[in-house]
């Protein structure tokens, strides 16, 4: 076969669901439960999911991965826990949670849930929910999320020769749009206050506890999940704190008890820059307000945003049936592509990662239904390394290792890390730190280790010595920042507009 064809051939991803031959040998049934945001959704998949012998719950976040974990396991069922950072296995465990990333498709299961399925049409996770959809080994699958990718699951269903049910769900509670908020004094208890940068959100946390100290819970997406979860229970039960500040880290999965949400800003960076909300993000951050059966209310810190939150939410009623998910990602396996490497380059130390990942996206085969993943930021931490002439495997695990590229500190410590394996075939952290840290320099540490622990799971132990050691100084790292929380300096009302 001539070395074209050859690459051709490996870069043909028309029949995705053959990569799953177990998922294949008989039919499943799979259950759509279709609706809003808290209409009770995932609560009715998850009673399917108890009741069978055994059972595996996709989560699209490691905290709510972590939550419904906690939830199993005190329901009587014993449950473990999988993510790109942690594994707690429980002895005799009959269920399991995951993230979408670390599913075992291997493993049969009685039943399985994949919640927010809706992300399958997402640019850069999407294909971790195609695989799960088309991969799991198991008679009986729930999925949970809103109507957008109906037709698509329809006709994936088809193609894979399952069995598929709907069931349509309406919300608990209703959401109103009410007046703005302009001033810290109308404040409630039970608000929650979404803003777009971290930056802002401590302000915000600043100006209203100079008022009345200890009042405001504080949720974003640097912080570690262990401090995510204390600030959420918090808010949830304790009487004194009465406000949550967050980005939209609120916005998926997890439950709190908002009664309004209130939007300070309307506008986002979304790494590409900043940009006006879009009518389902609004909605999706919205319907944080009010929980199980309370009604909840939304507005904006001017009159002007709030017309804009009413309008977006209007959108997307009228857009139900005219916006849909329909395609869904997919990325090859690293078999794929490291064959595919081979064939397109005679010789192997010259193979630079991202180089081969965009020939290979460009000459891929993809059927109607899908899309091949966005391939920015793996081949953005690729470049970053492609100096160091790491093994084309290193490359492939360094450049998917799940970076925040805002973040330089970060990925300078990649390229460090990077180095050191390729000098010494070992890495090695030297810890040192002490109290007096910022709470920014202990974000940036927690991430460091977080990013240490996950690439230790590629490899064997002698190659990240530290791994012990920093699980527990990650631990203490987070019970410092959970401290700083609270000993924030106050500053200048008037940080609050520079701010925005
Ligand atoms: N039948 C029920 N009995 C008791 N509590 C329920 C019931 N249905 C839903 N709830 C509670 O209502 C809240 C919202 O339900 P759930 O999380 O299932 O909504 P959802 O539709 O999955 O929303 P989301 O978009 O937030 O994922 C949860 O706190 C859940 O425990
Ligand atoms: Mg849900």
């Amino acid at each position: 076969m001539s070395r074209l064809r050859g690459l051709k051939k490996i870069a043909d991803l028309r029949s995705p669901h053959e990569w799953f031959p177990l998922a294949r040998i008989s039919p499943r049934k799979i259950n759509y439960h279709i609706g809003p945001t808290n209409s009770g959704k995932t609560y009715s998949a998850l009673e399917h999911l108890k009741k069978a012998k055994t059972g595996i719950y996709c989560s699209p976040l490691r905290l709510l991965a972590s939550e419904i974990f906690e939830k199993l396991n005190s329901s009587g069922i014993k449950c473990s826990l999988i993510t790109g950072e942690e594994k707690t296995i429980i002895p005799g465990a009959t269920h399991m949670s995951c993230t979408m990333e670390s599913i075992n498709l291997d493993e049969s299961y009685d039943c399985a849930l994949i919640d927010e399925i809706q992300m399958i049409g997402d640019q850069d996770r999407g294909s971790s929910w195609t695989n799960a959809l088309l991969g799991l080994w198991s008679p009986e699958i729930h999925l949970t999320g809103d109507k957008r990718p109906l037709r698509l699951i329809k006709n994936l269903a088809k193609i894979t020769g399952d069995e598929l049910q709907t069931f349509e769900y309406n919300r608990l509670s209703h959401l109103e749009v009410c007046e703005p908020v302009t001033s810290i004094k109308d404040l409630k208890e039970g608000d929650c206050i979404i803003a777009f940068s971290r930056k802002t959100c401590h302000k915000l946390k600043k100006i209203i506890e100079r008022k009345d100290p200890g009042s405001c819970a504080i949720i974003y997406g640097n912080l570690p999940i262990e401090t995510r979860k204390e600030q959420a229970r918090k808010f949830n039960e304790e009487k004194s704190v009465k406000y949550l500040i967050s980005t939209d880290a609120v916005g998926m999965g997890l439950n709190y008890n908002i009664s309004r949400v209130i939007f300070f800003d309307i506008k986002k960076n979304d790494g590409s820059g900043i940009r006006k909300l879009r009518p389902w993000e609004v909605k999706q951050i919205s319907g944080r307000a009010g929980r199980f059966e309370k009604n909840g209310l939304v507005t904006a810190w001017s009159l002007e945003d709030a017309k804009f939150i009413s309008q977006s939410l209007i959108e997307t009623q009228l857009s139900i049936e005219r916006e849909t998910v329909n395609r869904a990602g997919l990325f090859p396996i690293y078999s794929q592509i490291s064959e595919y490497a081979e064939q397109l380059t005679q010789n192997s130390k010259d193979i630079v990662y991202h180089k081969v990942l965009q020939s290979f996206e460009k000459s891929a085969f993809i059927e109607k239904f899908y899309f091949f993943q966005s391939i920015d930021e793996v081949c953005y931490n690729s470049e970053l390394l492609w100096h160091l002439h790491l093994d084309f495997e290193d490359q492939y695990v360094f450049s998917h290792s799940p970076l925040r590229l805002t973040s330089k500190y970060l990925t300078r410590s990649l390229g460090e890390m990077a180095k050191n394996l390729k000098r010494k075939g070992e890495v090695k952290l030297i810890m040192e730190f002490d109290n007096t840290w910022s709470l920014d320099h202990l974000e940036n540490l927690h991430a460091l280790f977080e990013l240490y622990i996950w690439l230790s799971k590629n490899y064997e132990p002698q190659v990240f010595p530290n791994y012990n050691d920093v699980c527990y100084q990650k631990k203490i790292i987070a019970e410092l920042i959970e401290k700083k929380l609270d000993e924030l300096p106050y500053e200048d009302a008037d940080e609050i507009r520079k701010a925005r």
